[in-house]
Formats: C-alpha cells, structure tokens, sequence
C-alpha cells in the first residue's frame, strides 16, 4: 500500500481536512488508498468504492464510528444517532425509522408555506436592487423546514431581517437579531468547534483543557430545544393519564413520534438535535451549491426550467408524482451532490484485524490493524477520472440520464452522497422532495439566476460536518414573465 508523507502538524492536518486540496492532491499522487500518520496513529485513507462497500456494508459489523470519534462530537451529538454504535445506534435507529415512512414525507404543504416566504423575500430584495445571500436564505428554508417536521412548529427564521450585501451601504448595518437567528448561529458555532476538533486529532482536549468550547453555544441550542422536548414529555404524559386527548397534530411530528417510543429527556433531546444536523445543513449546503450552478450554468437553467414548467405549469404546487417524473430535476440534484457530495468525508473505525481487496489486482489485499481509523472521502471518489470519465470534474447532469449512467447502475458503489448499508441516511426520501420542491417553486418564480459580481465566478467551500460556502453564495435573479412584459 502506497505511504503518503505524515500529516503530522496541525497546519497540515487542517489542509488535510480540508476536502478540495491537499486530500485530493494525495488522492492523485498515491492512488485510491493511502496510509497516513496522524500525530503517531495510523490511519488508512480510502477512496476506493471497494473498500467504502466493504466498510459501510459488507463487513458493517466489524466497523463503527468508534470511541474517538463519539467523544469528539458527544458534547453536541450526545448519543444521538449520528453519534452512537452497536445497541445505542440500533436503539435510535428502530425508534426514528418508522417515521420517515412515504406518505409523510410526501406532505409538501410542510414547504409551501416556506417556499412562498423564501420566493417573497427574494423579489422584495431584487426590486430594491440588491443581491441575496441565498446561502443564508435556503438555510433558513431548511431550518424552518426542518423544526416544523421535528417539532411541529417552525422556528420561522424566515421572518428575521436578510443580511444585505457586504459591498452595499446597508451590508455594514448591523440589527438586532432574532430568536431564530441567535439559534441558527449558535447551532453553527457548536458545529465548528466539532470541525476544529477534528482538524486537531486525538489532541483537541489539550485545547479545550479550560473550557469546552462548546458549551456556551450548546447552552443557547439548549434553552431553545429543551422547552419544546419537556412540553412534548409532559403532552404524552397527561395522555397516558388521560389527563388530555392524544393531540394528532402533534403525534404527526418527529418528536411526538419519539415521545411514544421513551420519555427520557436526554435521548430525546439529543435524537432531535441529530435529525435537526442531518436535515438542515446537507439540503441547505446542497440547495446553495445546486443554485451557483445554475447561475454559472445558464443552459442547465434553461432546460430544467423547461422541464418545471412542462411538468408543473407556472405556479401549480408541484405533487409527489410530478417531482417522481423529472427526471432532469433529479439529474441536476444527483450532479450536484456528485460534486459536492454534503458530507465529503466520514470514517469509521476497524473492531478487528481485517483486510481490504486491492483495486490492483496483481497486488496482495491491504491488512487493516483493529482498531484503524478508516477516513474515506466519498468527495474524491465522486471525482476520480477511473471512475466517472475524463470530464469528472466538470458539472453535467446528463452523465446520469446518457449512456454514462451505466457506469452508476454497472457499480452503484461509485455515487454515495447518502452512505449506504444499514446506515444509510434515513432522510434520502424527504431530502429529495424537499430539495425538488423549493427548486421547481423557484424556477417558477424565476428564470435564471446570475451571480454578484463581487463573487468572482466562484464560491469558497468549507467543511464544518457538512460543506458550506464560506461568505455565502450571493445571487440576483430575473422574475418569470419579465420579458414578456417588456
Ligand atoms: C442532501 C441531503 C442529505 C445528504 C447528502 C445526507 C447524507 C447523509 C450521510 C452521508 C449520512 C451518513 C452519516 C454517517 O454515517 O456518519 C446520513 C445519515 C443520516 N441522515 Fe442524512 N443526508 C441528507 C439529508 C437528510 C435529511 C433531510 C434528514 C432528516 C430529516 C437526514 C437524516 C439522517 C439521519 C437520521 C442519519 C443517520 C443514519 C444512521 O446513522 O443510522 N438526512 N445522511
């Protein structure tokens, strides 16, 4: 197995981290597997979909996300799903399951509300000539998405005043900020420290020896989301005792789904606060990349926007069936996430010795020690030329409608934005129609989008759990029927 140099220094361990540079220049120098040296630990870096099947499917009992990983997160995950192994994660896993069935994740008014809100909000700001933030924006859609699924009650973030562009007069304004907005930041907080935390390694207490950087901003997460579990605790409580009927609307939601399941505020708190990460950050960081594409790729808009309104017509509330037919609608998505998969890197740790198969078939198979980190970086593979054809790198969501697309159904291992095996995401399902259904209500409200200037013609990812785009992805956008009524 090709040694890469050690990672040894944090300044090298942060670049590594980093998903778009130093990791894929290893990538490309060492091949689809790399040894490296963490700070005197070994770990095997993969970005073979051989190894990611046998990791996340067929060996799934041998690998876990193991101790190191748990208590690097646990000051924010708790023991949530993300975060547990063995008993706890199958706990989590059987209670929330059953929620995320068809029919309610197919209930789309849970978006229109936001959506209108997010279409409003945009006009509002192009009229008065300024560009929006729709990073910021799309993550509110999430946000408030999100709660309201979970809680059954938006955080309604969406109400808050939109930061203006930095290059204009209001963009160095500052407002008081909201309730929602004093919890998405905080929420975002607590996520990089669990970032930096893993830029340091095994060594991150050392920095955190007087004080856990975390806690001040879990503690504002805390005041908002504890209320809402205890309520929920006390709800299902005066059920059992027939104290009051058994509310629907309520039970209709994630956690009066959980409350059925166990009434330990801990477990609950920390299953919601998971399902809070998973649901917002990765539709939100996806939705942003997807709309800088449209804005860098006109013809991509154009067909797609074709496809919305020969499917959905102007302004119809797009269905289950009509997303389930647009094929390039989910082109555009899978195209996107290929390229900037949301969660570009994960790991998990070995429990026993074992080997992996090599990719070279005249080489001897890879030994794996108990006990290895195994980093493996689905952002490479979604990019390996061996892989996917020499244009890789480039954004074409025909490669999965064209005769590429055989590639995906010859080896299904090679596009793995969701993971796979018994711990694939359980919000695939809701993300899809989430995401399909904010682009259609946007592509009828708008014909094409195009980037601030100040942008440059690119975006700066960066990584917390999930990809971001540093300073955000600011747009401008031209209303449907403009032209015509020119
Ligand atoms: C573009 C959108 C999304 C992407 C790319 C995505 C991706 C992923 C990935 C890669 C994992 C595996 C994480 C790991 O093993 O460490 C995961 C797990 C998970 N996702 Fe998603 N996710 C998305 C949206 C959602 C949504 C909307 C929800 C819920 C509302 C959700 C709920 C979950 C849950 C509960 C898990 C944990 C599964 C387990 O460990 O058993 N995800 N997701």
């Amino acid at each position: 197995m090709p040694a890469a140099p050690l990672l040894s220094t944090r300044a090298s361990l942060l670049e590594y981290a980093h998903p778009c540079d130093t990791l894929m220049e290893l990538a490309e120098e060492y091949g689809p597997i790399f040894n490296t040296d963490i700070l005197g630990l070994m770990q095997i870096v993969t970005t073979s979909p051989k190894h990611i099947q046998r990791v996340l499917a067929t060996d799934f009992d041998n690998f876990e996300k193991g101790k190191t990983f748990q208590e690097t997160m646990s000051s924010v995950l708790g023991v949530g799903v993300f975060n547990s192994d063995g008993e706890m994660w199958k706990f989590h896993r059987t209670m929330t399951r059953p929620f995320f069935s068809r029919d309610r994740i197919s209930h789309f008014d849970l978006f229109d509300n936001h959506a209108q809100t997010v279409v409003a909000k945009m006009k509002g700001r192009f009229q008065m000539g300024v560009t929006v933030d729709f990073q910021d924006l799309i993550q509110r859609f999430t946000l408030d998405s999100a709660t309201e699924f979970l809680f059954g009650k938006s955080v309604e973030s969406l109400s808050g005043i939109l930061p203006y562009p930095p290059s204009t007069p209001f963009g160095l304004q500052s407002h008081e900020k909201t309730q929602p907005e004093v919890f998405a930041d905080a929420f975002l907080s607590a996520l990089e420290v669990l970032h930096e935390r893993g830029d340091e390694a095994w060594i991150w207490p050392l920095y955190e020896m007087f004080e856990d950087k975390t806690a001040a901003p879990m503690s504002i997460v805390n005041q908002f989301i504890q209320p809402i579990v205890d309520e929920a605790v006390k709800q299902r409580n005066e059920e059992k005792h027939g104290v009051r009927e058994a509310d629907d609307a309520q039970r209709d939601t994630l956690l009066g789904h959980l409350v059925r399941e166990t009434n330990d505020p801990n477990v609950l708190k920390d299953e919601i606060l998971n399902i809070l990460i998973a649901g917002r950050d990765t539709t939100g960081g996806t939705l942003s990349v997807l709309v800088y594409f449209l804005c860098t790729n006109p013809l991509v808009c154009i067909r797609l926007r074709e496809e919305v309104i020969n499917s959905v017509g102007p302004v119809c509330r797009p269905t289950f069936e009509d997303i389930k037919g647009m094929k390039y609608l989910r082109a555009v998505i899978n195209e996107t996430m290929r390229l900037y998969p949301a969660v570009p890197v994960n790991i998990r740790t070995s429990i026993k010795e074992t080997t992996f198969p090599s990719d070279d078939p005249e080489e001897k198979d890879i030994y794996v020690p108990a006990g290895t980190p195994v980093p493996y970086s689905v952002f490479i593979m979604h990019r390996r030329k061996d892989l996917w054809g020499p244009d890789a790198e480039q954004f074409d969501p025909l490669r999965f409608i064209d005769e590429r697309h055989h590639r995906i159904t010859k080896n299904p291992w090679i596009f793995l934005p969701f993971n796979a095996g018994p711990r694939i995401c359980l919000g695939q399902q809701f993300a899809y129609n989430e995401m399909s259904f904010i682009i259609i209500r946007l592509l009828q409200a708008f014909e094409g989008f195009e980037l601030d200037e100040n942008m440059g013609g690119k975006f700066s990812p960066k990584l917390t759990l999930t990809i971001y785009a540093s300073g955000g992805i600011w747009i401008k956008a031209k209303e449907a029927g403009e032209i015509e009524e020119v």
